[in-house]
């Protein structure tokens, strides 16, 4: 299912739900990742953390695309590319956009449309939902981000936890395998933030595989099951959180560690 069409034969031996080998982006001249490996299985969340301009959103835009990698294979929840520095073919990018969600720092919901009609209208587009079924979801997915009464409001209307919450709905309605946080906390005051943290401890808690871009150590180290340090484009080091959080191996991690918990 999903198979690519890329130059280059893909690894034989894919597990697990995530499996990113080789993976590196450059903008023209200036190389911003390189050689960036990760295996996640089902379930699993990991945390990326570093600091800034280390390569965290470009490697996690590059998994679905929003970025384009110059190469490495990318394989999600079945659907698989081998990256060569432009797009795959039609298929296999809209199997691995249907099989990532994507919740970004600022929200990105349609101004103009409902909340109602911001989370119904890419099951309609993307599944061919009926407008019924769309609603029935969305209502669904209303109540498990804590906000069924704001079918109706405009995003406007919202608070900006409020605002990534229904964010967080929309990215499920699609059922995405793997959801993918891009520092989805880092535009909201932190005591707003908590209520959106606590809507993706939910989620990790049901079981969903997560990668999650973020600068909340507390979340990193108590949601997550492993945590990935990436610095100059690549990844310093990665291992279960208690483990990188307290006895880190790498000394920029160190380093890295020291300055924001010092803060
Ligand atoms: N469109 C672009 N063209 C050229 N360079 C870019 C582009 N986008 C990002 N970069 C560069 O890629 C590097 C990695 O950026 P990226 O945003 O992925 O880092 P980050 O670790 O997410 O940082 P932050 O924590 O500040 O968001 C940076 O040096 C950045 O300047």
């Amino acid at each position: 299912m999903g198979l690519s069409f890329g130059t280059k034969t893909p690894p034989v031996a894919l597990s697990g739900e995530v499996v990113v080998s080789g993976l590196g982006k450059s903008y023209g001249a200036s190389r911003v990742l390189s050689d960036v490996n990760l295996v996640m299985n089902e379930g699993e969340v990991v945390s990326i953390i570093g600091p800034s301009g280390a390569g965290k959103s470009t490697f996690l835009r590059c998994l679905n695309y929003l970025e384009t990698p110059t190469e490495g294979t990318i394989a999600i929840g079945g659907a698989q590319v081998v990256a060569g520095g432009k797009l795959p073919d039609k298929a296999s990018l809209d199997h691995l956009r249907r099989v990532t969600g994507m919740v970004f720092q600022s929200f990105n919901l349609f101004p103009h449309l409902t909340v109602m009609e911001n989370i119904t209208l890419p099951q309609r587009k993307v599944l061919g939902a009926s407008k019924e079924q769309a609603q029935a979801v969305t209502e669904m997915l209303l109540k498990r981000v804590g906000l069924p009464e704001k079918a109706k409001a405009y995003p406007a209307r919202l608070s900006g936890g409020q605002q990534q919450r229904i964010a967080i709905a929309r990215a499920l309605a699609l059922s995405p395998k793997v959801m993918l946080f891009d520092e989805p906390t880092s535009a909201l005051d932190p005591e707003i933030g908590l209520e959106v943290l606590a809507v993706m401890r939910d989620l990790a808690d049901e079981g969903m595989t997560m990668l999650v871009v973020t600068h909340e150590m507390h979340f990193a180290r108590d949601v997550s099951n492993r945590i990935m340090v990436m610095g100059n484009g690549g990844v310093l080091e990665i291992g279960p959180s208690e483990q990188v959080m307290s006895e880190p191996q790498n000394a920029r991690t160190r380093q890295f560690l020291k300055a924001v918990l010092d803060r």
